[in-house]
């Protein structure tokens, strides 16, 4: 055979052709997997490093919902704005969209070549609160691995995932390998307590920073089993403070705590009245799960034949999940029920009471404020708006029954919408591909029961499709005592993330 082959209409089907055809075709074929092979040898190999690295950021208690801790949510909003900086990303500060004082948002970009597409990764370095007392095993800010496994306060909610999107951008430089799509981060310090400011910072920029993204990825979000996932739904949260307060004769009357055997008997005490309108006559939900607040069952989207049937298809096995999370008996026995209640259906839950007394020991004591944390996820069709003022209308009416001289308040001060995607999209189809090739398997469809505050503002505001992408595991502990990161799924995560990158590239306009 020549060197030099001279193709034309004589020799289109002679078999040198066909040779050379696919000889081609593999090579097209297969450069990816050469790459790809590549790149995961770099990450296996650099895999102490990586755990390092999170070590580090962890150990920065950038606790969000605490204002005390702001000098350590600044620090580790400036060490990611240093670690995208020190990769040569073009990383800007974004001040939030409001006039309270918010760590600012850390935005970074790698590449701006118009030929490629642009995916924009979402992720947050604030975490929940934590500490050895609330009974972790370990040091919660300490990162402590124990047979593989990574315990620390915020190691996959949501550290270990945006430093797993850090290291795939890495690799490709590291590996002098093109990255095939041009990536940009939005990185996030409020997520924790509502992502508070990012809205209005995602509306004022809409036409800037996101004008050329094509997509929103976000891996803030864990697998249901042990089967890696693709998440195509989150519950929102609506939640609320209700305050009660003993009422002051003068302005500047007592509002000091009372001896219960000097007072008590003698005043009406806020903590009743709480206790009385959050619980007496299952005033906002039943032992059973129906939630008593009027007009919240009847906003929620009728389940589907469809809904059902994939909900009956998902690998879930609802004994290891009750086994798992330690309890006697779930609230629902099929597996249909279950998911639907977890993702799809909105609950109730009471967090805690501000001003109660509950250290250890018995203190006599009659409190003269104190304030229930609760909150309800939503899902769709429940508008937050509506959901306020259901909840207002309704502690206000069981409050007025009792009669008592103390004052109510209640606010709301997260109102989060659900987010809901079509699954059947080709950027799923994607992270289908990505999964498959790093785990050999099909990814589980799921969606999830937590909220990611700015999803559906995503969504809604720059209009670009998003696509969850988890790498937790489904027994992190997330914001419970021992959360962790397994290494399993921190390495094969960057690798997962890796691949995604060449597979979204793939996907035609
Ligand atoms: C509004 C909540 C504070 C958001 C929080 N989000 C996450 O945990 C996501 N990692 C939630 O409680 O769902």
């Amino acid at each position: 055979m020549e060197f030099f082959y001279q193709i034309d209409e004589t020799n289109l089907f002679s078999p040198q052709v066909w040779f050379i055809l696919s000889i081609f075709l593999f090579l097209v074929q297969h450069v990816h997997s050469f790459q790809f092979e590549e790149l995961k040898k770099y990450i296996d190999s650099h895999q102490e490093e990586y755990v390092e690295t999170l070590r580090e950021w962890v150990a920065v208690e950038s606790v969000s919902t605490d204002v005390q801790r702001r000098p350590d949510l600044e620090r580790m909003m400036d060490m990611t704005a240093e670690k995208l900086r020190d990769m040569q990303g073009t990383v800007e500060l974004l001040p939030d969209g409001t006039t309270i004082p918010l760590p600012k948002v850390v935005t970074a970009q790698f590449g701006s070549d118009p030929s490629k597409h642009t995916v924009c990764i979402y992720g947050h370095v604030d975490v929940q609160p934590a500490s050895k007392e609330d009974g972790w095993a370990t040091e919660p800010y300490n990162l402590t691995d124990i047979n593989g496994n990574l315990y620390g306060r915020g190691a996959s909610d949501n550290k270990a995932p945006v430093l797993a999107w850090i290291h795939t951008v890495e690799v490709y430089q590291k590996l002098n390998m093109e990255l095939p799509v041009n990536v940009k981060f939005i990185i996030e310090g409020m997520e924790e307590t509502g992502s508070n400011g990012l809205e209005a910072m995602v509306s004022a920029h809409k036409d800037s920073f996101f004008s050329d993204v094509d997509w929103i990825v976000i891996s803030d979000c864990g697998w249901l089993s042990r089967r890696p996932a693709l998440t195509y739904g989150t519950r929102g949260n609506c939640y609320f403070y209700a305050e009660v307060r003993r009422t002051r004769v003068q302005v500047e009357g007592p509002k000091e705590d009372l001896h219960s055997g000097v007072h008590g008997g003698t005043v009406v005490e806020p903590m009743t009245d709480l206790i009385g309108i959050l619980g007496k006559y299952y005033t906002l939900i039943s032992p059973s799960g129906e939630i008593l607040i009027p007009g919240i069952e009847a906003a929620v989207a009728p389940m589907t034949d469809t809904e059902r049937e994939t909900y009956q298809s998902i690998e879930f096995n609802t004994e290891d999940y009750r086994r798992k999370i330690g309890v006697d008996r779930l609230m629902y026995s099929s597996k249909v029920d279950l998911l639907a209640h977890r993702w799809r259906q909105p609950t109730v839950s009471i967090h805690g009471i501000e001003g109660a007394f509950s250290d250890p020991g018995s203190k006599t004591v009659i409190p003269a404020r104190v304030v229930a944390k609760f909150s309800i996820r939503q899902v769709p069709n429940m508008d937050p708006k509506e959901v306020e003022k259901q909840v207002k209308e309704h502690l206000e009416a069981a409050f007025a029954k009792r009669g008592t001289p103390n004052k109510l308040k209640v606010t709301m001060v997260i109102g989060a919408k659900p987010w809901l995607a079509d699954p059947q999209q080709p950027l799923y189809e994607a992270g289908k591909a990505a999964v498959q090739r790093v785990f050999n398997v099909e990814p589980n469809l799921i969606r999830e029961g937590g909220t990611i505050p700015i999803a559906r503002t995503f969504q809604d505001v720059t209009g670009k499709p998003i696509i969850m992408l988890p790498i937790g595991g489904f027994d992190d502990g997330l914001h419970s005592q021992n959360e962790k990161m397994s290494r399993y799924n921190y390495i094969e995560g960057t690798k997962l993330f890796a691949a995604f990158l060449h597979e979204a590239s793939q996907i035609k306009n």
